[in-house]
């Protein structure tokens, strides 16, 4: 069976309650094909959460945009994994490169979190990319996988891992990844799960894009691909 199509929206830290009642309407008039197809999971800041879920159609589901590394207790203003499981939130944005870069979070951190968050149960979107530095010196594939590697080491079941291609590059930067450019990254790191992770994690994980976008080029790669 192919991997189902996952498409995620990281709101980062904005919205105010009407934002986000206006937002969770527009989603919930959309149309899109059955849940079977496609995964709908929308990420609000920590304070939002319960407001969007009980405000969400079922079929599309919430994501935090982040929780803290092992068990809660005396960490003043963090968010443990077992309070999103018990609030039912059923995903976790770790390793954005916005906490990488302004909080310093190590890729040996991400890989503690990404375990931490899998052995509570709830389903992680692991994010990895480049800097602009990092892809002109020509390290891409190596930093990528390196990345890839410290959750590789703490994890052993990828069933609810999406690893997601954030360059750094391409965020909030106004500038895009072209389709050719995001595929080439996901081959590579497909590659690299197949040779050392497994061969069948490799056919089945799921590799989503995450940067910035333009429609134009993804509409007309598809056009291109099909014809
Ligand atoms: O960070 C992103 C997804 O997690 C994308 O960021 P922008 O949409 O701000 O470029």
């Amino acid at each position: 069976m192919g991997r189902k199509f996952f498409v995620g929206g990281n709101w980062k830290c904005n919205g105010t309650t009407e934002e986000v009642k206006k937002i969770v309407t527009t989603l919930n008039e959309a149309k899109v094909p059955g849940e079977d197809v496609v995964e709908v999971v929308v990420s609000p800041p920590f304070v939002f959460l319960p407001f969007v879920k009980s405000l969400l159609r079922p079929d599309f589901h919430v994501s935090a945009q982040n929780c803290w590394v092992r068990k809660g207790g005396a960490y003043t203003g963090e968010v443990s994994a077992e309070m999103l499981v018990n609030l039912g939130i059923p995903w976790v944005i770790i390793g954005h490169s916005e906490r990488r870069q302004l909080l310093n979070e190590s890729n040996e951190f991400v890989g503690d979190k990404v375990a931490y968050a899998l052995q509570q149960g709830l389903k992680v979107i692991a994010c990895i990319g480049e800097t602009l530095e990092q892809r002109e010196a020509g390290t891409t594939t190596a930093v990528v996988a390196e990345q890839t590697k410290a959750i590789a080491a703490k994890i052993s079941n990828w069933d609810n891992v999406v690893l997601a291609y954030e360059p750094v590059w391409a965020i909030g930067t106004g500038k895009v990844a072209t389709p050719a450019q995001a595929q080439e990254v996901h081959a590579d790191l497909r590659k690299w799960v197949h040779d050392n992770v497994s061969a069948e994690v490799a056919a089945s994980v799921r590799i989503i894009y995450g940067g910035s976008a333009e429609f134009v080029d993804i509409i007309n790669a598809a056009t291109v691909k099909k014809n």
